[in-house]
């Protein structure tokens, strides 16, 4: 029941809407189109694409701790402002969301993915519900691909999704303790599948602030603003920056689609655009059900 333009008729400008407010927003804050894609991530995953990850209030998925570091959540909230007054009660959050998350890769220089549209509001968001669907650092491949096929989705969207940390950034406790200093000072490696001299780099980073949940690095060393390949080229490396990242190295299954991704852009753009589409179509809810919000934070 989703549909390519589906606002043709009742919101025309809806799209264009969309991707002129996230433009809009990264040129004061180029940090929001990391933010935005990130958030996709986490409300498909949790409930399926249905805006869940937007409401506000106690015990709402947004207070979960694994939610925490979540952002970008004023822009959606500008770009439902808008839509509210060109066309009240028309355009779900729902699909703002994966627009909003499919512009950022655009604005970055990545694949326009074509997204079929029609998701409706989700009425439910509880907190409980994240941290048995959000993959935490410390997975195992095993793990991972468990919670993906869980969804539907397969291995290679497990590798192909993960690309997308090959943008924005993320906060020093997320990583840290892959790798600790001893008592003079001195790197000393906990998780041997990382790169030393990128290791050093990261704990030097990190260090010169002393707190590790506000001070963020770079999820791609060399290319963090620019939507690429690079992320499977630094695995390459062993310079992923998560342990779930290294990990893709070190399972035969997954180290086999990496290499093929670093090795080609064009083939990684053309499987975003299908894992990305396959992402935004999880559990989608269509027809009567659901509503549309008419604030993103909070349900009718
Ligand atoms: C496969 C398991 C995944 C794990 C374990 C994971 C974990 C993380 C963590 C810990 C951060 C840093 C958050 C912070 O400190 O602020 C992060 C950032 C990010 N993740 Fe993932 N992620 C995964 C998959 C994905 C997927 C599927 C997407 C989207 C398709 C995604 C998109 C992003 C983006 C864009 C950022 C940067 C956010 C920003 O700049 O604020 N991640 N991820
Ligand atoms: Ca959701
Ligand atoms: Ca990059």
């Amino acid at each position: 029941e989703l549909s390519f333009n589906f606002y043709a008729g009742s919101c025309p400008g809806a799209e264009l809407i969309v991707r002129n407010t996230v433009r809009s927003a990264s040129s004061s804050d180029p940090s929001v189109l990391g933010k935005l894609l990130r958030l996709i991530f986490h409300d498909c995953f949790v409930q399926g694409c249905d805006g869940s990850v937007l409401i506000r209030g106690n015990g709402t998925e947004r207070s979960d701790p694994g939610n925490a570091s979540l952002g970008g959540f004023a822009v959606i909230e500008s770009v439902k402002n808008i839509l509210e007054i060109f066309c009240p009660g028309t355009v779900s959050c729902a699909d703002i969301l994966v627009l909003a998350a499919r512009d950022a890769v655009e604005a970055l220089g990545g694949p326009v993915v074509p997204i079929p549209t029609g998701r409706r509001d989700g009425r439910v968001s509880m907190a409980a519900n994240v941290r048995p669907n959000i993959i935490d650092t410390d997975f195992t491949v095993d793990k991972m691909i468990n919670i993906f096929s869980s969804k539907g989705l397969s291995v290679h969207d497990l590798v192909v999704l993960s690309g997308a940390h090959t943008i924005g950034a993320a906060h020093c406790n997320t990583f840290n303790s892959r790798f600790k200093l001893d008592p003079k000072g001195n790197l000393e490696l906990i998780d041997a599948s990382l790169d030393n001299s990128y290791a050093q780099t990261l704990v030097n980073k990190c260090s010169s602030s002393l707190d590790p949940t506000t001070t963020v690095v770079d999820n791609d060393p060399e290319t963090s603003s620019t939507f690429d390949n690079q992320y499977y080229k630094n695995l390459l490396a062993h310079k992923g920056l998560f342990q779930t990242d290294s990990a893709l190295m070190e399972d035969d299954r997954t180290r086999k689609i990496v290499e093929i991704l670093a090795n080609d852009q064009e083939s990684f753009f053309d499987r975003w655009t299908e894992s990305f589409l396959k992402m935004s179509l999880m559990g989608v809810r269509v027809g009567e059900e659901g509503e549309i919000r008419r604030s993103c934070s909070a349900v009718n």
